[in-house]
């Protein structure tokens, strides 16, 4: 059973000493059966007396109590356990691979999971102990009869297979009330995050409410029942065989084989000895059988402890952070893998080295994506007149930034090799010749090919834009074996500000995810000064951004950030970014976080603005921002940031500020469509 597997991989000691505690109880058990036996036999016995009886309660009250001590603290060190490598399990798992499991399935796992199995578990303790005594009267019934021994056993035999047969119909619907769990959270979770929804709109609420949750609600209560019900036949299943055992043995076999009465007291001492455990099991069996399929379903999620492809492994994290970040990516290819769990994690490839971007899972077909124009691996120009950084980490002080203690840092000190930035310089470190004076649309890109801008609805945003032919107009090129990304070829440099554009769901937040190392290529390289990432320095390619996507989430305390003087810090960057009025902070908390949308994004900026990376990158973070301060954003803001040297992506649909951009990538369908320098102003 998976259950005592995980219990004894928590502690094999442990259960041993219990098990053994268990036996000496169980044995003792059985003595004192046979002291009360030599009582009440009609040929008395010298081992009946005060003393001997006296002294066999207190070993089997110490044995029990010692077993009891010993699976308790077992049982609950290893639901511990449990919660500590599932919440270390969530953290540790590849982002993608959590995307796939869905925050229903999660939620479902860290609370009816590990609900159910703490039951399961806690139930272990009692069960060795009945195990033990059964055990012991069995030896007994041994000692007196052999025959009756054998009967007994055999119908006990049989009424553990009649039991475990019914079980494993009984098992398999509580993996499938377990299945019908992760929808009754998905609706759950609908019924909070969509509760505004919900009360606005009766049809939809009782629609709602009929079809999803209290659909699931009743699967579950109907699987329940009948794996309820059909364990109650089981009960009664076995029950029936013991007593018939007993009729058979006290009518029929006592008779036959004209058995002595001594033997017959014995015997029914011995059955009135079982009874309780025997039942007690019986009761216990539903937790233990529900526990089991909650582990399994743990594994299934590749989540606990044995999990192969834990983050907290990888590579890079005690490495000196870079201060300044050329990124460079060639032939990048990305496709999501659909909604399936894997059957197979995807866990770190065998050794480290450029190649692991390779092994990192399954290379995708670029089908029906034109070849990247080979000038796309070009190196990007700062542009603008601003003139190229430092790459070797002299940063540059603004928005009143203490300069960095990590500025200086020289890479070949760190054992990596600075890379030669200049071997490729292009034409990159002068002001880069403008398309002309119109919008980006109005002139051809570096690869030759007219940037496609100007797909916006009214709001400015970008709008789904026309598919290839043979395409459906809503999904696309990739989309039919799930969302494909690439190749993408792009050199970002420290002091240049970047611009992603493109439509709804052209991949601009995939990109982001791959530019800050949340996903790895399945294919291509990226690189960041010249390194290759893998999973063998991911923890330190991460560690170069500061990163504020669309879906972010804010931090009430400043974890992390242990250094004196935070709570100045940050009081003054709340004061920069205007919202000092609304929330200050305090020991490294913030005051409060029931802010606005647009207010709660500043507090965002202000955590990144504190790591001070080298590189930023912002996913439409203007988007929720009054004018005035989008202004300041885009003018203020990502100016000083590429006036110190950083390397800022901004993904943006705010057109009206395209022409800030040094550079900027239009991402369709996944596919890179355009990477034009330096825009004009508008
Ligand atoms: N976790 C995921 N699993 C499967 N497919 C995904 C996942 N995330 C995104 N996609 C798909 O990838 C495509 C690109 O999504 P992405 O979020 O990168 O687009 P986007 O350009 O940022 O869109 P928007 O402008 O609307 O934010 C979409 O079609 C989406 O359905």
């Amino acid at each position: 059973m998976a259950l005592l597997r995980f219990l004894v991989s928590v502690s094999w000691r442990g259960i041993v000493f219990a098990v053994v505690a268990g036996l000496i109880g169980g044995a003792a058990n059985a003595f004192l059966v046979t002291q009360i036996n030599s009582v009440i036999s009609p040929k008395p016995d010298v081992h009946g007396n005060w003393g001997t009886f006296a002294l066999t309660a207190v070993v089997v009250l110490i044995t029990g109590l010692a077993s009891q001590v010993i699976l308790t603290r077992l049982a609950q060190d290893a639901i511990y356990r449990l919660r500590a490598s599932l919440g270390s399990g969530v953290i540790a798992a590849p982002l993608e691979h959590l995307e796939r499991l869905g925050a229903h399935r999660l939620m479902a796992t860290l609370t009816e999971d590990v609900r159910t199995l703490s039951q399961a578990v806690s139930a272990i303790p009692s069960v060795c102990i009945d195990v033990a005594t059964i055990i012991g009267c069995l030896t007994y019934l041994a000692i007196i009869s052999p025959t009756i021994f054998a009967v007994q056993v055999g119908a006990t035999l049989l009424s553990i297979l009649c039991v475990e047969l019914l079980a494993t119909r009984v098992r398999e619907l509580y993996r499938q009330a377990r299945e019908t769990d992760d929808e009754l959270l998905r609706s759950f979770g609908s019924v909070t995050h969509g509760i505004k929804e919900l009360k606005m709109h009766r049809d939809r609420r009782t629609d709602f409410m009929n079809r999803h949750l209290l659909g699931s609600a009743r699967e579950l209560r109907d699987k329940n029942i009948t794996a309820g019900v059909r364990f109650s036949y089981a009960q009664g299943l076995g029950q029936l065989t013991q007593l018939a055992t007993m009729a058979l043995i006290l009518f029929g076999l006592a008779a036959a084989m004209k058995l002595p009465l001594e033997q017959m007291i014995g015997y029914v001492l011995v059955t009135t000895f079982l009874s309780m455990p025997m039942q007690n099991i019986m009761h216990r069996i539903p937790d233990l059988l529900r526990g089991d399929v909650a582990l399994k379903k743990i594994h299934r999620m590749e989540l606990s402890m044995e999990t192969p492809h834990d983050e907290t492994t990888l590579g890079g994290a005690d490495r000196l952070p870079v201060t300044a970040a050329h990124i460079e990516l060639s032939g990048v290819h990305y496709s999501y893998l659909g909604d399936q769990l894997p059957a197979v994690p995807m866990g770190p490839p065998p050794g480290p080295g450029p190649d692991d971007l390779d092994q990192a899972g399954p290379l995708p077909e670029p089908s029906g994506h034109p070849q990247p124009d080979p000038n796309h691996n070009g190196v990007a120009h700062p542009g603008l007149g601003h003139p190229a950084p430092d790459h070797n980490g002299v940063a540059h002080p603004g928005l009143g930034h203490p300069a960095s203690d990590r500025d200086g840092v020289d890479l070949t000190d760190a054992g990596h090799p600075a890379p030669n930035h200049n071997a490729n310089p292009g034409p990159g470190h002068q002001a880069p010749a403008h398309n002309g004076p119109g919008r980006p649309s109005s002139g051809p890109g570096r690869d030759g090919r007219r940037p496609m801008l100007g797909h916006k609805g009214p709001d400015g945003r970008g709008l789904p834009h026309h598919a290839p032919a043979g395409i459906h107009p809503m999904a696309g090129p990739g989309e039919r074996a799930g969302f494909h990304l690439g190749p993408m070829d792009l050199v970002l440099q420290p002091g240049q500000v970047t611009f992603i554009v493109g439509g709804n769901g052209s991949g601009k937040s995939t990109l982001a995810k791959l530019l800050s190392g949340l996903y790895l290529p399945q294919s291509g390289t990226i690189s960041l000064n010249g390194e290759a990432i893998g999973h063998h320095n991911i923890e330190w390619f991460r560690h170069a951004t500061s990163a504020i996507f669309t879906d972010f989430h804010l931090f009430e305390d400043f974890f992390g950030y242990l250094r004196p003087g935070i709570d100045d810090e940050v009081n003054r960057l709340l004061r920069q970014l205007q919202i000092a009025h609304k929330v200050s902070v305090h020991d490294g908390k913030l005051s409060s976080i029931a802010l606005s949308q647009g207010q709660r994004k500043r507090l965002a900026l202000v955590t990144a603005l504190l790591e001070d990376r080298p590189v930023y990158l912002f996913d439409e973070w203007a988007a929720d921002q009054e004018p005035q301060f989008r202004e300041t954003f885009y003018h203020e803001i990502l100016a000083d940031l590429r006036r110190r040297g950083k390397t800022v992506i901004v993904i943006t649909h705010d057109d009206r500020y395209f022409h800030l951009a040094d550079q900027l990538i239009k991402l369709e369908f996944g596919h890179q469509e355009s990477l034009i320098d330096a825009l004009p102003p508008s």
